[in-house]
C-alpha cells in the first residue's frame, strides 16, 4: 500500500476548505492502493515522512512566509530525513489574504534543499476560495496520490 502524507496548518475556514478539497481528491474512489495520512504540522514528525511515498504541504501565508507551524515541521525533520527522502514527490497549497509569494518561495526553497521533487506547480490562493480553487485543490490531492503510487512502485518511501 502506497502512503500519501498530508502535512498542514489549518486555522481558519478558508484553509479548511482547501484542505477538505485536497483530502477529497486524495481519497477519490478512482485511486486504489493509497493510504492517506493527515497530520497537523505541529504533530507531524520524521517517522511520518520516512514512511511516505509522497507529501502534500498546506499552509497559510503569514507575515510574508509559511506558517510558523510548517516551518517548525521543517526545522524538526530536515536533517533526520534528508538522506532517505531524496526524490520524494511533493505538492503545495498556500492560502493568503493578498500575497502568497513569500510562503511559496520559502517552502520551495526548503523542499529543494531536501532534494524533494516538485511534481506539480503549487496552488496559491488569495481571498475566498471558489469552485475553481476547490477543483484545483482536489486535483492536487488526486495527482499527488497517484505520485505516491508511482513512487512506491519505484521502491521509494516506506513501502
Ligand atoms: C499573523 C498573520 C499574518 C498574516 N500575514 C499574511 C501575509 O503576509 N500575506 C497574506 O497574504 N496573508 C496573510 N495573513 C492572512 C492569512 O494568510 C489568512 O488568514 C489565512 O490564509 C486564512 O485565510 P482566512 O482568514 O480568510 O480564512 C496573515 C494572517 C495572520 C494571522
Amino acid at each position: 500500500m502506497a502512503r500519501l502524507l498530508i502535512v498542514h496548518h489549518t486555522v481558519s475556514p478558508a484553509t479548511r476548505e482547501l484542505l477538505d478539497a485536497v483530502l477529497d481528491g486524495a481519497r477519490t474512489d478512482d485511486i486504489e492502493g493509497v493510504r492517506v495520512q493527515v497530520k497537523a504540522a505541529l504533530s507531524a514528525n520524521a517517522a511520518d515522512l520516512l514512511e511516505a511515498d509522497a507529501v502534500v504541504l498546506g499552509t497559510p501565508a503569514n507575515i510574508g512566509y509559511m506558517s510558523g507551524a510548517l516551518k517548525h515541521f521543517f526545522d524538526t525533520v530536515y536533517y533526520p530525513v534528508q538522506v532517505d527522502t531524496q526524490g520524494l514527490p511533493y505538492a503545495l497549497y498556500v492560502h493568503g489574504d493578498n500575497d502568497t509569494s513569500g510562503a511559496v518561495r520559502a517552502v520551495e526553497s526548503i523542499a529543494k534543499g531536501m532534494g524533494w521533487h516538485r511534481h506539480r506547480p503549487p496552488v496559491a490562493v488569495t481571498g475566498r476560495p471558489d469552485a475553481d480553487v476547490r477543483e484545483a485543490c482536489w486535483e492536487l490531492g488526486a495527482v499527488t496520490a497517484l505520485a505516491a503510487l508511482e513512487h512506491a512502485g519505484e521502491g521509494g518511501g516506506g513501502g
